[in-house]
C-alpha cells in the first residue's frame, strides 16, 4: 500500500472477538517480535510511509531504520491515542533504541513523530529522498554484512538477550494480562470510538 509501512496491529483483530481468538492473536504478535527482535541476521528496515504502533515496532526491532524523507511520514508507538498500553517487551525495545526519557515522553503522550523529527532523536537512523529508500536499505545492508558475522551476532544477542529473556519469561501471564485487558468493556469501546474516528476522516 503506498504512504503506509504498517498501519500497525490489525484493530478488527482486537475488537469484538472471543477470548481464545485474543489470546491466539497476542500468542502470534509475541512470535513475530521473538523471531524479529531475536534473529542473528541482519535486518535493515526501510521505511516507505507512516509506521503506527505495531508498524514501529517492526522497525525498531531491526539493526538500522532508513525513512523516506517526507513530514506526511510519521513513526511512532501512539497506543496511548488508541486508549490501549504499549506492553512491556514494545517499550523495552524502544528504550533500548532511543533511551529511558525519549520512551517515556514518547509512550505517556502517544505520539506520532514526522521523519525529520523522528532522526532527531534517533527513532530512525537515516532519512533518504522517497525513490531512494530501498536502495540506500541496500547499501546499509552491504555495510552490515562486511562485519565478520560471528562477532556481529553475538554482539547483537548479548545487546537484546534481556528484553528477549523477560517476555519468553513471562509470555503467559503477558497472553492473560493481555487478554483481560482488550477484552474490557472499557477497552472495547476506546478501540471503537478510534475505529470510527478514523472512517470519519474520510
Ligand atoms: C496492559 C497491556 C495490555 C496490552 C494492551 C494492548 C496492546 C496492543 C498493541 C497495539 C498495537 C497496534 O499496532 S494498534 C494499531 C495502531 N494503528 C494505528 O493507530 C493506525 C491507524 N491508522 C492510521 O493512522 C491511518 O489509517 C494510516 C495507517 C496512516 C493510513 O492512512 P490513509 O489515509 O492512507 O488510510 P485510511 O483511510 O486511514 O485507512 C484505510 C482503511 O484501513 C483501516 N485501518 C487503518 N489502520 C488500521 C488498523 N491498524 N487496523 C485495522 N484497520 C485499519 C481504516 O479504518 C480504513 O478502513 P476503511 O474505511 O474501511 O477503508
Amino acid at each position: 500500500v503506498s504512504k503506509i509501512f504498517s498501519a500497525g496491529l490489525d484493530i478488527t483483530e482486537m475488537s469484538g472477538k472471543s477470548n481464545e481468538h485474543y489470546a491466539a492473536f497476542w500468542r502470534a504478535v509475541q512470535e513475530m517480535w521473538l523471531k524479529l527482535y531475536g534473529s542473528n541476521m541482519v535486518t535493515i528496515a526501510a521505511i516507505n510511509g507512516s509506521s503506527p504502533a505495531g508498524g514501529c515496532l517492526m522497525a525498531l526491532c531491526c539493526d538500522y531504520r532508513i525513512m523516506a524523507d517526507n513530514p506526511k511520514f510519521a513513526i511512532g508507538l501512539n497506543e496511548t491515542q488508541l486508549g490501549i498500553v504499549a506492553p512491556f517487551w514494545f517499550k523495552d525495545t524502544m528504550i533500548n533504541t532511543i533511551g529511558n526519557r525519549a520512551t517515556e515522553l514518547s509512550l505517556q503522550l502517544g505520539q506520532m513523530y514526522p521523519a525529520p523529527e523522528a532522526l532527531k532523536f534517533g527513532l530512525v537512523d537515516k532519512l533518504v529522498p522517497e525513490d531512494k529508500v530501498q536502495s540506500a536499505a541496500a547499501a546499509a545492508m552491504s555495510q552490515w554484512l562486511s562485519v565478520p558475522d560471528h562477532a556481529r551476532q553475538l554482539t547483537k544477542s548479548m545487546m537484546r538477550k534481556p528484553a528477549i529473556d523477560r517476555l519468553v519469561k513471562q509470555r503467559e501471564a503477558d497472553i492473560n494480562n493481555f487478554v483481560s485487558f482488550i477484552s474490557k468493556d472499557s477497552i472495547q469501546k476506546s478501540l471503537q470510538i478510534y475505529m470510527d474516528r478514523l472512517k470519519q476522516k474520510k
